[in-house]
């Protein structure tokens, strides 16, 4: 796979193969010039409204409004901790128009301005705040999320194969609680679900994980809340039910994405699992142990926050997820860096732009952006004769597995 971030001489991302260009936000009333224009002030609002933020955080909050809404990419404060890391995940955009940087940069860039906004980095009282946490909170304490622990209760009464798969099932459609995409008008409908997946791969995912040697699991997660609690409900199956020697949990190092889990949110959904009763609270109760054990450890890679593609992550995580049996990537923007966040013609197969992966993966995600690729031909044609807009809209979804 080309590497959009090898650099012309201005700076500019070039395309140095076949490879299809880099998804941008630079075209009205395309779903990534919606993110950025209806998405993002919309969040920065609803950020100033959930928190009794003092009114040098609201001046910042509306600064940021008005450089997103009509200005260039300004850069981080001189001072801030990590000016340096950013500036060698920069590829030249910053100074330039959020417009015009990659989709998946700007989407990136934004929410570490965000942090600067209500800082959350500085010292004093905001320091650490999580901005998106009373949206979590709701979520984790809400009705939605009660059906979840209690629909763990009919799990042991299935035959393990079908265990399996509707621990799979609920953690692959887990990735429609994303609060980020449910703040745009398109994703407020969110919930509606097709029967079928667009492709599905899980009779591959099974041996990768019941391979000869019990196997070390790396799990990328996504979403907090409503979907952590059924990735970890998939975890402690991996862990009690099928032998893995030790799940890796990936979370984010600081709020991201909206819901995105990081780990404050892995404790309180171990807790809530605890506190359920039933099903869930054995699970909560092992998941606990696990955690004591070392057979479940919480990892919050820098990198997981980067601007950039899986194709140019670092070293050690290039170490980690080559010492796996098995890397589960949750979600939507863990498909887009797996992938590259370019607009593929959707039959390219999957392993054509995971070969670079060190080891076997699988993504698990439910369809919101662009980026799609690994499907066949009849599933395309009839997608799009359904004449919805079926890559955004969450109601599809997919299980993809590179051996
Ligand atoms: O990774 P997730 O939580 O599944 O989805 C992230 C998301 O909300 O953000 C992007 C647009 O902002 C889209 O890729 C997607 O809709």
């Amino acid at each position: 796979m080309a590497d959009d971030d090898v650099r012309g001489r201005s700076g500019e991302p070039a395309v140095t193969s076949g490879d299809p260009p880099v998804i941008r936000s630079d075209v009205p009333g395309s779903f990534p010039w919606s993110v950025l224009h209806d998405r993002h002030p919309a969040l920065i609002r609803k950020v100033g409204d959930a928190t009794p933020y003092g009114p040098d955080r609201r001046r910042a909050l509306d600064l940021l409004l008005r450089e997103i809404t009509d200005g260039v990419i300004g850069p981080l404060e001189r001072a801030a901790h990590d000016r340096e890391l950013w500036e060698s995940w920069d590829r030249g955009h910053v100074g330039r128009r959020w417009d015009d940087a990659p989709f998946l940069w700007a989407e990136s860039y934004f929410y570490r301005k965000l942090l600067a906004a209500v800082g959350y980095f500085d010292p004093g009282p905001w320091r650490g705040v999580d901005p998106f946490e009373p949206f979590k909170q709701a979520e984790l304490l809400g009705k939605g999320v009660e059906a979840e622990l209690r629909a763990l209760d009919g799990v042991p009464g299935m035959p393990p194969g079908e265990q399996a798969q509707t621990l799979l099932q609920r953690a692959l459609w887990g990735n429609q609680a994303d609060l980020g995409f449910r703040l745009s008008a398109g994703g407020a409908q969110a919930g509606g679900r097709t029967t079928g997946l667009t492709a599905d791969d899980s009779d591959l995912l099974w041996p990768a994980v019941d391979g000869p040697r019990p196997a070390r699991i790396c799990f990328v997660a996504d979403n907090a809340a409503g979907e952590l609690l059924p990735d970890l409900a998939l975890i402690d199956h991996l862990l009690h039910a099928r032998g893995a020697r030790e799940v890796l949990l990936h979370v984010k190092p600081t709020p991201y994405y909206v819901s995105d889990a990081v780990p404050a949110d892995v404790i309180a959904c171990v807790r809530r699992l605890s506190a359920a009763g039933g099903r869930a609270g054995e699970v909560g109760e092992r998941l606990w142990g696990a955690m004591g054990s070392g057979r479940l450890a919480v990892r919050a890679h820098v990198f997981s926050c980067a601007p950039l593609p899986y194709s140019e992550m670092p070293e050690d995580l290039r170490e980690e997820f080559a010492s796996a049996s098995l890397t589960i990537m949750k979600g939507d923007l863990n498909y887009r860096r797996l992938v590259g966040d370019r607009m593929w013609p959707p039959t390219t197969p999957f392993a054509s732009a995971v070969g670079y992966f060190p080891g076997p993966v699988a993504a698990l995600r439910t369809l919101k952006s662009d980026v799609v690729m690994g499907l066949g031909a009849d599933v395309v044609t009839e997608l799009d004769a359904g004449g919805r807009p079926w890559r955004t809209s969450g109601t599809h979804a997919l299980i993809q597995v590179r051996p």
